[in-house]
């Protein structure tokens, strides 16, 4: 098996996930610069954190239109399994694999933090490891995090099972103190219809070893890495 590691300029946790998927997972990884525009070799992608040209125009949104994506668009339509992190997010968004926007967190300023992250559903590719409402430690780093559907999309993100992350309290419990940008409903994390395409803000590659302060986040590359064996 072999993942993908999209690059686009000013992606910045491309080389923290090559480390977690290789050395920690014990996955093949590749870095692949946007440019490429096959990637049919791979069995799973993730587009990494960061600030992909400069976050110019809304974040994500340059990226979104770069010529690598269009191969990830047809690996999606062929099923496999695509992470994107926090910037990633922002990417799949932008180029409309996922329902949504982010916008300007509501206190306009980088926020970099631990946050508490509740498991809505087993049933992705990315969160089979973990049991539905497990309590995840999980920062965040980011300044457009703010997720944004209109009534209809996020009716529908529920109905389908697709919110995948919420922000909540230590405890458990969805609040507004828990909630470090705005998200709507505090989501953190969704997946599409299909789901085999996850975005999440928080920074699972961050919080994937105990020297880190938490390897929580593991288990979602571990879980992607199985639905991979399992195809
Ligand atoms: N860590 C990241 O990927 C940051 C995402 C983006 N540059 C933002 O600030 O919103």
């Amino acid at each position: 098996m072999s993942i993908a590691i999209v690059q686009f300029g000013g992606s910045n946790c491309d080389l923290d996930v090559l480390h977690v998927l290789r050395d920690v997972v014990g996955v093949d990884a590749e870095l692949v610069w946007y440019k490429e525009e096959d990637l049919d070799r791979f069995d799973g992608i993730v587009i990494p954190g960061g600030f992909s040209y400069g976050d110019y125009l809304r974040a994500g949104a340059i990226a979104a239109r770069t010529p690598i994506m269009n191969s990830v668009r047809k690996q999606v339509e062929a099923g496999k399994p695509v992470i994107g992190i926090c910037n990633g997010f922002q990417v799949l968004t932008e180029s409309g694999l996922l329902d949504g926007a982010l916008t300007t967190n509501n206190y306009p300023k980088f926020r970099c933090e631990p946050t508490y992250l509740r498991v809505e559903t087993t049933e992705t590719p990315f969160t089979t490891g973990f049991k539905k409402g497990e309590v995840l430690n999980v920062p965040i780093a980011h300044m457009e995090g703010n997720f944004y559907a209109d009534e209809p999309t996020l009716a529908r993100l529920e109905q389908n099972d697709q919110v995948t992350f919420r922000y909540v309290d230590e405890k458990g419990r969805v609040t507004d103190e828990a909630n470090p940008n705005g998200s709507q409903e505090n989501i953190a994390g969704i997946v599409s219809t299909q789901k085999n395409v996850l975005g999440m803000m928080p920074h699972p590659e961050r919080a994937s070893e105990d020297i880190l302060g938490s390897a929580d986040g593991l288990k979602i590359f571990k879980s992607m890495a199985e639905y991979i064996s399992g195809r």
